[in-house]
């Protein structure tokens, strides 16, 4: 009958059509340490023997190449892109394929063509996961984004402060606007632990983003402190859970992959 379908499904992007399952790691507000647990989620996701990728979504402001010190360009074969191998897991950003200021003043719809791209003519080959660093903040880019990658679930990553709670609650709103089943709150720098001596200060407080997921029916996955061997080891480009991956750091990114895998596998 007419006017009784939808709109046709668009048909699966060629890159991701081996791909088990997609998970966003996002965040309501930049700066809140969203591609560093990124980052550190998908080498410890790889830990527990999965094969997987990472996806730098972030058009304006990639840090994955930075974060897991990767150079070059990547080998294009026809419109094939392959992903560069960095501490064993496949990964891709825009950052590695133009200058950075270029992508700059791109508008909307190049940014839109560009992530569909990264997906789409990526070689990312059969994987279990692939994590998608989103762009941070809950603005038309992150909706359309959210709507257009085929998402297993999302992942939202808050500080402790209120102002960020806020935040991770926008985040929260808007994958429940497009169906995306929310795996969870992360409190990132959630409390200091001191280099020297080991003590924990709660500086920003405690608790918040527990009580917040709670208070939104989301599960609260885990808390990672603000330590600097976890800020070092990002600038570095040999993340925590790559270089240390038995030391306390590695232990808190280790215990929210355990929860975000049970998440999958129960699905
Ligand atoms: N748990 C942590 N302990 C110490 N430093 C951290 C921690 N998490 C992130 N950082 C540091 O905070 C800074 C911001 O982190 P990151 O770039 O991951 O944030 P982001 O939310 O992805 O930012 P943007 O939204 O701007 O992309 C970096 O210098 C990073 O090393």
């Amino acid at each position: 009958m007419p006017g009784k379908q939808g709109p046709k499904p668009a048909p699966p992007l060629e890159g991701i059509k081996d791909v088990k399952a997609i998970i966003a790691i996002a965040s309501g507000k930049g700066g809140v340490g969203k591609s560093t647990t990124a980052v550190n989620l998908a080498l410890a996701l790889a830990r527990r023997g999965l094969n997987v990728g990472l996806l730098d979504a972030d058009i304006y402001g990639p840090s994955v190449p930075r974060l897991v010190g990767a150079q070059g360009k990547p080998d294009v074969a026809g419109k094939i892109i392959e992903p560069i191998i960095a501490h064993g897991i496949k990964t891709m950003s825009i950052g590695y394929l133009v200058d950075q200021e270029k992508a700059m003043v791109w508008r909307g719809p190049m940014v839109g063509s560009a992530v569909t791209q990264l997906l789409g003519d990526v070689h990312w080959g059969d994987l279990d996961i692939l994590v998608v660093d989103m762009p941070p903040g809950t603005g038309d880019a992150q909706l359309t984004l959210s709507q257009k990658v085929p998402l297993a679930g999302a992942v939202i990553v808050s500080t402790p402060q209120d102002i960020a709670l806020i935040d991770a609650r926008k985040g929260l709103a808007m994958f429940r606007q497009v169906d995306v089943p929310i795996f969870g709150i992360i409190e990132n720098m959630s409390y200091f632990l001191c280099p020297s001596c080991g003590d924990r200060a709660d500086i920003f407080g405690t608790g918040g983003a527990r009580e917040t997921a709670a208070a939104l029916g989301a599960d609260f996955l885990g808390e990672i402190p603000l330590h600097m061997d976890i800020r070092e080891t990002s600038d570095q480009g040999t993340p925590v859970v790559s270089v240390s991956p038995d030391g306390p750091q590695a232990r808190a990114y280790l215990d929210i992959a355990e929860k975000i895998a049970a998440r999958l596998s129960a699905k």
